[in-house]
């Protein structure tokens, strides 16, 4: 088995207890508690109304669910969270904090920003309140907790109006067994699972921080704050890009997105366009992109989308959150993440981090982070022993999105590694397509990204790191059907200098009854 990670981690900092506070009997009338159901009665047909008019007017015809769930709201809630730097400062001002209602991306000493909550209000409240609470909100449209981002809206952004949230009911995403995949490629794991992020509203793990993201927006831009920002924007190699554009065609407010020009794929690209948003398609790469974004929101009233803007960890952090409720609040040994720009494996520390400290539960897992061996600066870093960090120019890979050769979020990426007692391994080319092959003959439909982390993980296991019994996560990050090319060419064999061990090309066959019974017959014989 792993080792369990360090339970005291450096991180602890990050959930400040402002006074020790050890958890006391808890008042639900502080919180906003789904409704509690009406006691079920057994209605037979012939009963007053119509069966068919008793299931159809669940509330006022005129009212919709967020008008309903704002009737039967409870009072407000006392939990707060703000911003603060990252990491907290040694030798800047202790005190420097803003509220999530301005908009602030960098500390004053030109540092990255983190959100942090109140953790004494949140502990006042055992751990097994919060498991029962977030549990009893799973699967349910009650506004906003249909979502999986929503249903743990304490844990994201206590302070935002229900009636402000802008969300698809993301999250809530499928964590399967991967039986198959395991036993008969991984020498006999049998405890593999994949989290299918990917599986999502804009196929892409982004929905989850983007709700946060743009409901904040929202909520900046109505009454009574009225702030006058104009639209958001962010830099992309084509999921934040996506899940931005929906997100605010939801909301109705303008979108503009910076995508390298050729350098995402075409079932990214028409996503902002169907979308409505503004594409601009720069003829520079991501790091190019992202520095642009960051000129242009200092000098427009455009707001930052990126995940330098640390509300969108505050969504992506519930898909650890998820994974530990849909493993019954046991934690798994190892989650394996593909990272690009770094926010998200700072994001599942963050989710997981909070749930051990909160009593959810006792340990954190190990983390991997995973990275394409074309665009591995964190790689490289890890492997210097964390000395020596160096920026680089990132080369092409199939693994697209994350082709960043600068990650904003390195900072928070070393701070998740250590705390947990992690691991960065990279792939090439070769081994992140037949692992995404592999992955895909077993069931999958894998996107490359999630190709980088499987074939981080064959790596773990020849290594003796991850063990046969060891309950290990991989994250998927996006669907697979926005990278159909590099699966075309793959099985296509069509790739330079590849072997595409694993293509599996369609054959051409005369129609008639003889060709394709020599066909089938060859192949039934192994031939
Ligand atoms: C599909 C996919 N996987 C993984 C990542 C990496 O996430 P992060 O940039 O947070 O490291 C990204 C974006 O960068 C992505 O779009
Ligand atoms: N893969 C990302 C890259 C930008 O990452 P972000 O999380 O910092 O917005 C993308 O799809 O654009």
């Amino acid at each position: 088995m792993a080792t369990p990670a360090a339970t005291t981690s450096s991180l602890s900092l990050l959930f400040t207890h402002h006074h020790s506070s050890t958890p006391q009997r808890f008042d639900r009338s502080h919180l906003r508690l789904p409704p509690r159901a009406a006691p079920r009665r057994t209605r037979c047909a012939t009963e007053g109304a119509s069966a068919s008019t008793a299931t159809k007017h669940r509330r006022p015809a005129e009212e919709n669910i967020r008008e309903e769930a704002a009737r039967l709201r409870g009072p407000a809630t006392t939990f707060s969270a703000w911003y603060e730097p990252f990491p907290p400062a040694s030798d800047g001002d202790p005190n420097e904090r803003y509220s999530l209602d301005e908009v602030v991306y960098r500390s004053t000493s030109g540092g990255l920003l983190d959100v942090r909550h109140d953790m004494d209000a949140l502990a006042r409240f055992p751990g097994s309140y919060w498991r029962d609470l977030f549990d009893s909100r799973v699967g349910r449209t009650t506004w906003p907790y249909g979502s999986g981002v929503w249903s743990k809206k304490e844990f994201v952004l206590p302070e935002i109006d229900s009636d402000h949230i802008v969300s698809l009911f993301e999250g809530n995403s499928n964590l399967f067994w991967a039986e198959r995949l395991g036993r008969e490629h991984l020498g006999g794991m049998n405890d593999l699972w994949v989290k299918q992020c990917g599986i999502s509203h804009t196929g892409s793990f982004k929905d989850l921080g983007m709700t946060a993201l743009v409901s904040q927006v929202n909520r900046l831009r109505r009454a009574p704050l009225s702030r006058p920002i104009n639209g958001v924007g962010c830099a992309s190699t084509g999921d934040t890009s996506a899940a931005l554009s929906a997100y605010c065609a939801a909301a109705g407010i303008p979108a503009i997105v910076f995508l390298p020009a050729d350098r995402i794929s075409l079932q990214q690209l028409i996503q902002p366009i169907a979308n409505g948003a503004t594409v601009l398609s720069l003829d520079t790469d991501f790091d190019g992109c992202m520095r642009l974004i960051r000129e242009v929101t200092a000098e427009l009233p455009i707001y930052l989308a990126n995940s330098l803007n640390s509300l969108r960890l505050e969504g992506q952090k519930t898909a650890a959150i998820e994974i530990l409720q849909q493993f019954n609040w046991q934690v798994p040994d190892w989650v394996i993440i593909p990272g690009g720009n770094l926010g998200n494996i700072y994001a599942f520390y963050k989710g997981f981090e909070m749930c051990r400290v909160l009593g959810l539960v006792d340990r954190v897992p190990r983390l991997v982070c995973a990275q394409a061996a074309n665009a591995n600066p964190l790689y490289r870093y890890y492997k210097s022993g964390w000395t020596d960090f160096q920026s680089l120019v990132a080369g092409t890979t199939f693994a697209s999105a994350i082709q960043i050769g600068d990650p904003v979020s390195i900072d928070r990426a070393v701070v998740a590694l250590k705390a947990t007692d992690g691991i960065v391994e990279e792939a090439t080319e070769e081994e992140l397509m037949d692992a995404t092959a592999l992955a895909d003959l077993t069931g999958m439909f894998a996107c490359p990204h999630t190709g980088v982390a499987l074939a981080a993980l064959f790596k773990l296991r020849d290594q003796g790191i991850i063990g046969t019994n060891d309950r290990t996560v991989v994250v998927s990050t996006a669907h697979g059907l926005k990278f159909t090319q590099s699966k075309i060419d793959y099985h296509d064999k069509n790739i330079k200098d590849m072997l595409c061990q694993y293509a599996n090309p369609p054959i051409s066959v005369k129609p008639d009854f003889g060709s394709v019974m020599d066909v089938l017959q060859k192949k039934l014989n192994g031939c």
